[in-house]
């Protein structure tokens, strides 16, 4: 092989890519004559540590310290910053290796000083460099663009148009008709820069008199090859380019005092800005998933610079002062996330044919050379690997076992129970008139085995949590008292089961006597304590709850939940306004994750405090709110002291994430997430510092009539309408309406993040689905691991539970997608013996909307986790009583619907219906035999029927203006107080 051949062959080897963290540095100017009597909040402390000197005391609840690769301080050179933050990144270029350099921060924070000096440094030493290396020829090329208002512009040349930027499938996404000067020399590259410096878009603000109002990214491409092998047709070269990238700065329209075009720049920097963190928010979690490069331009263009084919070091800059404390935070946390993107650089070679072949050949050879001879080690590796699946297929076979064993337990006590109420309705009335219709074995089933935990409502035999609602208590029924008596009779119950030891997840135990119960029907939500503290227990895991690894190994309280040996991973929970790790509250979200683990402590006081903090937002006119607010944490940082005790606000919020776009725009959801964020990451000063105004202004819109059933005595028809000032505005309205100046305004509140906030919450979902597919896995695993012993050619089915596909789904999937979830829920609820209400409700509201995903997951994962509970119950103690309860619930639920026939459908519809169920218009009992039929069966047919007619039973809402979020995430922990009862009947 000839030398050519050999250098690029090496070449090539070393082509291989590198993971390495993106390089993140901090740099503090100097106070500048603005901020003269402000005092200096910020100190670097060492090389890496940057602490806030808090002086204030309510700031002492923020981490103080934050480390990073380098810190630099008020006195630190540009050239320091250059050689120890920049240098090494951007030198790798000459090697092949993509590098950018990128400065991040607020607004006069010396962005651009900072890339100035690096810009000039660095081209001296990349001429430097190819000074001392004659042996090999460079080529340069420079290129220049702007991103203003996210138009992309040539800098090099004079023509404004916006260009457009094109996906090349090799290159990545390019600007088209982008000049590319050829470069001469240094000289050639310092006018060009002089020009890029002229061209570009500068605006005075209130903070700096030469703001920059685009971003700027100045491209070096260095194109090297061997002198010696050139035009031989077996070189190789190098080719690599290094990016310096000023970007606008984040601002607040209120601290630049712009208004207009300023206004309008300031609302596009801060929107690509926040795709920028949330494309490096989503990195810093692992490149799994979907990375919203494509939500801006700027994200486009540097995609491979985030998390690719580049050496990156990001350069964030702030302001010392105490005004910018808000902004300098957010930039500290921005730096956070970085510091955890994994980049894979790796250098770039192009080969000629001749090399490319000699490459082959050589690896074609050690390959041939592997298998001739493999190596002991690998025989010793394989022989552990195979004694690792065995042990690990021994212990999944046990646990098999046992959970088997655990089934036939429960099973056998069911069919005891089951057994026993067949005896004791053989002789009574109404089991004979059932055999008479000959109903499907199922649904006789299942009735037979409501009736088995059946109780009259004159028998006295105490109801059991009639107004424990579930799902937020959402459904109330009128109670007919004049309605017959059930022909029903007591059955004798199981000495467990008479205690009051109920646990079913849906009807969770009360100690509500018969006469309270038989009152009404009224399922009020403020009426479920109890109901809710157990919905709490089973629906915690869905309380998406962004905890750190670190965390989990706490949360014990929650495993209990768990069937045993689940490897449980505690979902994420996402905490306040941002879905990131945040140093800054990390001892907050440590006690609050503590609180959480902590059931006895999320009981009684925390309600009062909960009630407390409904009582404020209320008064404070933030009702929308509340769905959200009192979700996830029941131990609301709530503190009177502050200058505007809007605690709504200041609650720690808990959101399911998904990686489903589509779902942050969902309106529905919205509600649930409309804590506004000041930014991308915004924190909780922001909401100690607003205004009451500037809280109502930003609060979600719902339905008037919603909110009004819901907070009858807010509706005041004098109020104002919040949702005039609402500075919501959809992700689509955001796309499309960005032009004009009311547009803007909006733009500029803080909507935007909060869309951000909710999309970027979303990734918490993948680690909830993970959760439960963790336990569910391993029987999967088992079964795999079996049958690929057995030589068995069984392929592993795809989950079945729809939840990850619809989840990666493209929206074109989701109708599909959807029906095998909205199936699988319907059976669910089936086994599960959902409240028939609920299951009305669920059904009628949800049918298909990409933005439901969430509702769907949520519900499809509540309903498989108590299904599990239901079949894996530890002793076959509690949970044989969860299921003894839901029945009999259920139960109850069709004697109320028994009622209600009586009360709502006249004669000639009564008719009607039993001709179309079947019911034979001259048998006895036909109400009764009608209210045991529905929600029987799962066929579609049956279901829609079913859906239909309970909700004309209990006169359900127009679906459309019931709350979705009550199916979501915020059932678990809702507050008690009266005056969240709402009827949904509206009796
Ligand atoms: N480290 C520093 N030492 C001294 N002066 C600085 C330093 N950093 C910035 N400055 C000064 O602060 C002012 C604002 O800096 P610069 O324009 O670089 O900010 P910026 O972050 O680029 O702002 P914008 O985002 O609005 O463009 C300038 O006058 C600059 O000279």
């Amino acid at each position: 092989m000839g030398a050519a051949e050999e250098e690029a062959a090496a070449a090539w080897d070393k082509a291989e890519a590198k993971e390495e963290r993106i390089m993140v540095s901090v740099r503090l100017r100097p106070l500048n004559g603005r901020e003269a009597g402000d005092s200096c909040d910020w100190e670097c402390i060492s090389p890496t540590t940057v602490m806030f000197r808090s002086t204030v005391p309510e700031r002492a609840m923020f981490p103080t310290a934050y480390t990073y690769d380098r810190v630099f301080g008020p006195d630190s050179s540009t050239r320091q910053v250059y050689e120890e933050g920049a240098k090494e990144v951007a030198l790798s270029v000459v090697s092949g290796i993509n590098s950018s350099i990128f400065a991040y921060g607020q607004t006069s924070s010396g962005k651009t000083y900072t890339m100035t000096g690096i810009t000039e440094y660095s081209v001296l030493d990349i001429y430097d460099y190819i000074e001392k290396h004659p042996e090999r020829e460079f080529i340069l090329r420079f290129s220049a663009i702007e991103i203003y208002n996210e138009a992309v512009r040539d800098l090099l040349s004079h023509d404004t148009t916006p260009l457009r930027l094109l996906d090349d499938p090799e290159k990545g996404t390019t600007v088209e008709k982008l000049t590319e000067e050829t470069l001469r020399d240094k000289d050639h590259l310092r006018n060009l820069l002089a020009v890029c410096e002229a061209q570009r878009q500068i605006g005075e603000t209130a903070l700096n008199e030469t703001s920059s109002r685009s971003h700027q990214i100045l491209r070096l491409t260095i194109e090297s090859s061997t002198r010696q092998y050139l035009g031989r047709g077996n070189s190789s070269t190098l080719v690599a380019c290094v990016n310096f990238v000023d970007l606008a700065g984040s601002e607040r329209a209120s601290q630049t005092a712009s208004a207009g075009v300023r206004l309008k720049e300031g609302s596009h920097i801060n929107r690509s800005l926040l795709t920028l963190g949330k494309v490096v928010r989503q990195l810093s979690k692992g490149r799994n998933g979907h990375i919203p490069y494509r939500d801006s331009k700027l994200t486009r263009i540097l995609q491979s610079s985030l998390g690719g084919n580049a050496r990156t070091a990001i350069i964030c800059t702030m302001s010392p002062a105490r005004s910018h404390i808000e902004q300098s935070r957010n930039t500290l946390l921005f730096a956070t996330c970085a510091k955890e993107v994994v980049t894979n650089a790796q250098v770039n070679v192009v080969m000629s044919d001749k090399a490319l072949v000699k490459h082959l050949q050589r690896e074609l050879e050690r390959l041939q050379s592997e298998i001739k001879f493999p190596a002991p080690a690998s025989c010793t590796t394989h022989a552990e690997a195979l004694r690792e699946k065995d042990a690990q297929i021994k212990k999944l076979e046990k646990q098999l076992k046992e959970l088997m064993e655990e089934r036939d337990t429960v099973k056998s006590q069911l069919d005891c129970l089951l057994k026993s109420d067949c005896d004791d309705h053989s002789d009574g009335r109404v089991a004979k008139r059932w055999d008479e219709h000959s109903r499907s074995s199922e649904s006789f089933a299942r009735n037979a085995s409501e009736e088995a935990f059946s109780v009259s409502d004159t028998s006295g035999v105490p109801y059991q949590d009639q107004d424990n609602a579930v799902f937020n208590g959402s459904y109330v029924f009128s109670d007919d008292r004049d309605d017959i008596v059930f022909p029903v009779q007591t059955v004798d119950l199981p000495e467990e089961t008479k205690h009051e030891k109920f646990m079913s997840p849906w009807h969770p135990p009360s100690h509500h006597s018969s006469s309270d119960c038989i009152e009404s029907y009224h399922m009020t939500e403020a009426a479920s304590r109890t109901a809710s503290e157990v919905s709490e227990e089973h629906c915690r895991e869905v309380q998406c709850i962004d905890i750190h690894e670190h965390r989990r190994s706490t949360s014990h309280k929650f495993d209990l939940l768990l069937p045993q040996d689940t490897e449980f991973q505690t979902p994420e929970l996402e905490i306040s306004k941002e879905a990131v790790p945040q140093p800054d509250e990390d001892q907050e979200l440590e006690s609050i994750t503590n609180r959480m683990e902590d059931p006895t402590r999320m009981c009684p006081v925390e309600e009062e405090q909960q009630d407390e903090i409904v009582d404020t937002c209320e008064s404070n006119g933030t009702t929308d709110n509340d769905v959200k607010l009192y979700t996830c944490d029941s131990n609301i940082s709530f503190d009177i002291q502050k200058p505007y005790p809007n605690g709504c606000l200041t609650v720690k919020r808990c959101i399911l994430s998904s990686k489903d776009r589509a779902l942050s725009r969902s309106k529905s959801c919205r509600a649930s997430f409309m804590i506004i964020p000041n930014s991308w990451f915004d924190d909780s000063e922001y909401t100690s510092q607003t205004p009451p105004n500037e809280i109502l202004k930003h609060t979600p819109r719902r339905f008037d009539k919603v909110r009004r059933s819901l907070y009858p005595e807010n509706d005041n028809p004098s109020s104002v309408d919040r949702s005039e000032f609402s500075g919501e505005v959809s992700s689509d309205e955001v796309v499309k309406d960005m032009s004009t100046i009311d547009e803007v305004a909006k733009d500029m509140c803080p909507s935007d993040a909060e869309q951000e906030t909710l999309t970027s919450d979303i990734s918490c979902l993948t680690k909830l689905k993970k959760t439960d597919s963790d336990h569910e896995d391993e029987l999967d695993e088992y079964q795999d691991q079996q049958s690929i012993r057995d030589g068995s050619t069984t392929l592993r089915t795809v989950k079945d539970v729809g939840i990850d596909s619809s989840l990666s789904a493209s929206p074109s999937r989701w109708p599909i997608d959807f029906e095998k979830m909205r199936q699988e829920i319907i059976q669910l609820w089936h086994e599960c013996n959902a409240p028939i209400v609920h299951r009305t409700y669920f059904f009628l509201l949800f049918k298909g909307d990409p933005a439901d995903n969430i509702y769907m997951e949520v519900e499809h994962r509540r309903l498989s986790f108590i299904r599990r509970s239901f079949s894996a119950s530890p002793a076959g103690g509690e949970l044989n009583s969860a299921v003894v309860s839901s029945l009999k619930n259920l139960r109850r639920e069709r004697d109320m619907l028994y009622k209600q026939m009586l009360k709502k459908l006249t004669n000639g519809e009564k008719e009607r219906v039993y001709a179309r169920w079947g019911i034979d218009l001259s048998s006895k009992q036909r109400r009764l035999q009608l209210s045991r039929l529905v929600w029987t069966q799962t066929d579609m047919e049956h279901i829609r029927e079913s859906a239909s007619l309970v909700a004309k039973l209990i006169e359900l809402l127009e679906p459309a203006q019931a709350l979705k979020e009550m199916f979501g995430l915020n059932f678990t922990l809702a507050p008690r107080s009266e005056r969240r009862s709402f009827g949904l009947l509206g009796t």
